[in-house]
C-alpha cells in the first residue's frame, strides 16, 4: 500500500541570542535543504497547534530555573512535558531530567564522583574533592579540615545564569566566614592556567583549549580571598590577571583515550547529546580533573558545530523511524519504548527520568516522581552504571 510520508519536523526552543551565537541559520538551512521543516516553538501557545514535532532542540535552562519559583514558567515547562507525554515518539534534545542534574552543581559533582568511584582510580580521571554547603548552620571549618585542601574554589549551587559564574578563591580558614550557601567548596587544582573544553555533539566531540586560573601555592596561606567572574577567565578572548601561565611547567594535554572515557561516561549516564565538559590537568600528578559539565554550551571554536548537529539529528530521526516502524509492526499500542538504538546514541526522549534510565536502577520514589514539579532530582549513586 502506498504510504503518505509527512515532512519530518524539527522544533526549536532557543532564544535569538543563543541562535545568533551558534550561527544556527546554517543548521536550519541544512535541515531545510534535506527536506525537514524547522519551526520555532512558542511555549506560550499550544504546541500541537504549531506542528507535529519529530524532534525538539532546546535550551530552556532559564525556564527550568524559574519554574521552581514562578507559576507562569512552571506552566510553560509543563506544556512541553505534556506534549512529550502525549507524543511518545518526539525526541527531545536533551532530556529534562538530565538538565536538572546539570543545573545543580551538588548533583553534577555527585554524578562525577560516582563515575570516578566506578573506575576505582584506574583511569587517572577524577573530580576534585568537594563539600556541599546547604546552610550557614554547619561546621564549615571541620568539613574543610577533614575533606579538602587549600586553596579552595567556591561555586554557587545553581550552575546556570549570570550569578552562577560568581566565584571565589579561598586561601585560609578565615576566608570561610564569607561563603554564602548554598554553594560548593572544591579543592583547587594547579593546572598551569590551561583549560580543555570538550564540546559534545551526539557521537562526536571537539576539544578546544582555553585560558584558565593560574597556579597558587598549595596549603593555607595568608592571601586574602579573590572574588571573580568565571566568564571573564575562561572564554576564548579572556585575558584575566588571574590567568598568567608559567611557561616552563607545561603538562601534556589529556590523551584522546581519557577524553573519550569522560565523554562516553557522561553521555551514557546523562543520556545527553549536547553538552560540554571542562577538563584540567593536575600539574603535580598529571591526572585529569573534570571540573564542570554544561548543558548545550556555546561551542565557541568548533567550526563544524552545525553540520555535526545536523548529522546527529539525521541519525536520531532515522533510528526513530526504524524503531517506530518495528514497534508498530509488533504491537498495536503506542507506549514509549526504550529504543536500544536511541539509547546507544545517548539521545533519549525528554519525558521522565524513569523512561531514560534503566528502571531497575531507580528507587520507586524517583520512578514515580514528576520531575517538572521538582527542580532538583535526588540522583542516587546506584542510578549510574557507567565505568570510566
Ligand atoms: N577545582 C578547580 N581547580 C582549579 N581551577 C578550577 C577548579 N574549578 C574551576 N576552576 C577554574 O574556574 C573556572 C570556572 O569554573 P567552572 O568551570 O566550574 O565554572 P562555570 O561558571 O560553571 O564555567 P562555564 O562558563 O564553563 O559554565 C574554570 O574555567 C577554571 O579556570
Ligand atoms: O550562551 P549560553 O547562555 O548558553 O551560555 C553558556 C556559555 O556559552 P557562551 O559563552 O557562548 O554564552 C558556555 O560557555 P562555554 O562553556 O561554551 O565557554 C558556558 O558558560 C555555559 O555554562 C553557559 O550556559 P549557561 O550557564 O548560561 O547555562
Ligand atoms: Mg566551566
Ligand atoms: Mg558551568
Amino acid at each position: 500500500m502506498p504510504s503518505l510520508q509527512r515532512r519530518k519536523t524539527i522544533g526549536l526552543c532557543l532564544n535569538e541570542k543563543k541562535k545568533r551565537k551558534l550561527g544556527f541559520h546554517v543548521f536550519e538551512e541544512l535541515c531545510r535543504n534535506h527536506g525537514y521543516s524547522v519551526i520555532d516553538i512558542d511555549l506560550t501557545q499550544p504546541i500541537s497547534s504549531q506542528g507535529t514535532f519529530d524532534l525538539i532542540i532546546h535550551k530552556i535552562s532559564d525556564l527550568l530555573v524559574e519554574a521552581g519559583q514562578d507559576l507562569a514558567s512552571h506552566h510553560l515547562v509543563q506544556r512541553l512535558q505534556v506534549y512529550l507525554d502525549t507524543h511518545p515518539y518526539t525526541v527531545l534534545l536533551d532530556p529534562l531530567p538530565a538538565l536538572h542534574i546539570l543545573l545543580d552543581r551538588f548533583q553534577s559533582y555527585r554524578l562525577l564522583h560516582t563515575l570516578e568511584s566506578y573506575s576505582q582510580g584506574s583511569s587517572g580521571i577524577f573530580s576534585p574533592p568537594c563539600v556541599e554547603l546547604v546552610t550557614k548552620n554547619c561546621d564549615v571549618v571541620t568539613l574543610v579540615r577533614t575533606r579538602l585542601t587549600f586553596p579552595l574554589i567556591c561555586k554557587t549551587r545553581l550552575a546556570h545564569g549570570p550569578r552562577s559564574h560568581q566565584m571565589s578563591l579561598i586561601f585560609n580558614e578565615g576566608g570561610l566566614s564569607e561563603v554564602k550557601p548554598p554553594c560548593v567548596l572544591q579543592s583547587f587544582i594547579n593546572h598551569n592556567a590551561t583549560l580543555y573544553k570538550v564540546f559534545v555533539v551526539g557521537s562526536q566531540h571537539f576539544v578546544v583549549q582555553r585560558p584558565s586560573l593560574r597556579n597558587f601555592p598549595l596549603g593555607e596561606t595568608d592571601q586574602s580571598t579573590i572574588f571573580f567572574d568565571s566568564n571573564q577567565v575562561s572564554k576564548a578572548e579572556s585575558c584575566s590577571y588571574l590567568s598568567e601561565a608559567v611557561p616552563s611547567t607545561g603538562v601534556a594535554a589529556p590523551s584522546d583515550s581519557v577524553v573519550n572515557q569522560v565523554v562516553q561516561g557522561l553521555r551514557e549516564a546523562l543520556g545527553m547529546s549536547l553538552f560540554g565538559v571542562d577538563l584540567i590537568v593536575d600539574t603535580k600528578t598529571g591526572r585529569v580533573a573534570v571540573i564542570d559539565v554544561n548543558a548545550f554550551p556555546g561551542y565557541d571554536g568548533v567550526a563544524g558545530f552545525c553540520s555535526a548537529l545536523f548529522s546527529h539529528v539525521e541519525k536520531v530521526l532515522n533510528i526513530g523511524n526504524k524503531a517506530s516502524a518495528t514497534s508498530s509492526e509488533s504491537s498495536e499500542t503506542h507506549q514509549p519504548s526504550e529504543h536500544a538504538g536511541l539509547q546507544a546514541l545517548g539521545s533519549f526522549r525528554g519525558t521522565r527520568l524513569s523512561e531514560q534510565w534503566p528502571r531497575q536502577t531507580l528507587s520507586p520514589k524517583i520512578y514515580k516522581k514528576d520531575i517538572t514539579r521538582h527542580p532538583y532530582i535526588d540522583l542516587r549513586a546506584q542510578a549510574v552504571s557507567t565505568d570510566w
